[in-house]
């Protein structure tokens, strides 16, 4: 279980994130909703341990975040930003591998390839595991990082816009997939999306976010509401 207590974050006047508190269950997915520039992102970074918050605090299973090594902590997740920087030189494959950084060796072992392989299969981006990363589309970039998240099996999979740049049939199977693994591991996914028709499909729980307030948090039945519709998400 992760759980956030009364989170607050300020950038100099502007209040990022105000008293949020909610917990995130095993096997669920959640997403997060709400207008640009609201504190959706500030939210991710806050419990993947980029941001650190001026009052609250993160629990994942009885370990705090606040009295963890950051390197153990990060283990625990998959973290797909927003916008990433990729050192344009790296294939595919190797961009893919990076999601092992922390545990590779000296050397790639046969096992590690075999994976990252598989999970470059799984998104459908095989055929390009050996092509440069800056001569692939931004729909196929998103995908693998997709698969560089898979790679790392993490407890805790954190995706922000995850399919922002994907044409429809590729939202389905990156959703799909991240629904299927989170009920099959029992990983914590937390995600956010600005489509509430797919929000509405994939997530098992819904956090409405506004002005870096948790404005509703349950069900999609219960939070996806005519009244939200014409509210501030
Ligand atoms: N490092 C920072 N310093 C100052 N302000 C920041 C910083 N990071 C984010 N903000 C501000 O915090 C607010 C929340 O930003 P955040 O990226 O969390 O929004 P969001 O809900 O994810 O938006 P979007 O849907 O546009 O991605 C915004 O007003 C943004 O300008």
């Amino acid at each position: 279980m992760l759980e956030i207590r009364n989170l607050h974050l300020a950038a100099g006047e502007q209040v990022l994130l105000n008293g949020v508190s909610t917990r995130f269950e095993p096997g669920r997915v959640h997403a997060i909703i709400g207008p640009n520039g609201t504190g959706k992102s500030t939210l991710l970074r806050t419990v993947f341990g980029e941001n650190k918050p001026a009052g609250g605090e993160v629990w994942f299973d009885g370990i705090n975040q606040a009295s963890c090594k950051g390197s153990t902590w990060r283990h625990l997740f998959g973290y797909m930003p927003q916008d990433s920087h990729i050192a344009a030189d790296l294939s595919v494959l190797e961009v893919v591998l990076m999601g092992q950084m922390d545990r590779l060796g000296m050397r790639v072992s046969d096992s590690q390839l075999t994976q990252a392989l598989q999970a470059l299969d799984s998104v459908g981006l095989l055929h390009l595991a050996h092509r440069p990363i800056h001569a692939v589309s931004g729909g196929q970039r998103q995908l693998c990082l997709f698969a560089q998240v898979l790679l790392r099996n993490p407890r805790v999979m954190l995706l922000d816009e995850p399919v922002s740049a994907l044409d429809l049939k590729h939202q389905m199977v990156l959703l799909e997939q991240a629904r299927a693994l989170t009920r099959e591991r029992g990983w914590i996914t937390i995600m956010v999306l600005h489509d509430l028709n797919l929000t509405a499909q994939f997530a098992d729980i819904i956090l409405a976010l506004s002005g870096g307030r948790l404005l509703a948090c349950g069900s999609p039945q219960k939070t996806l509401t005519p009244q939200a519709d014409s509210g501030p998400l």
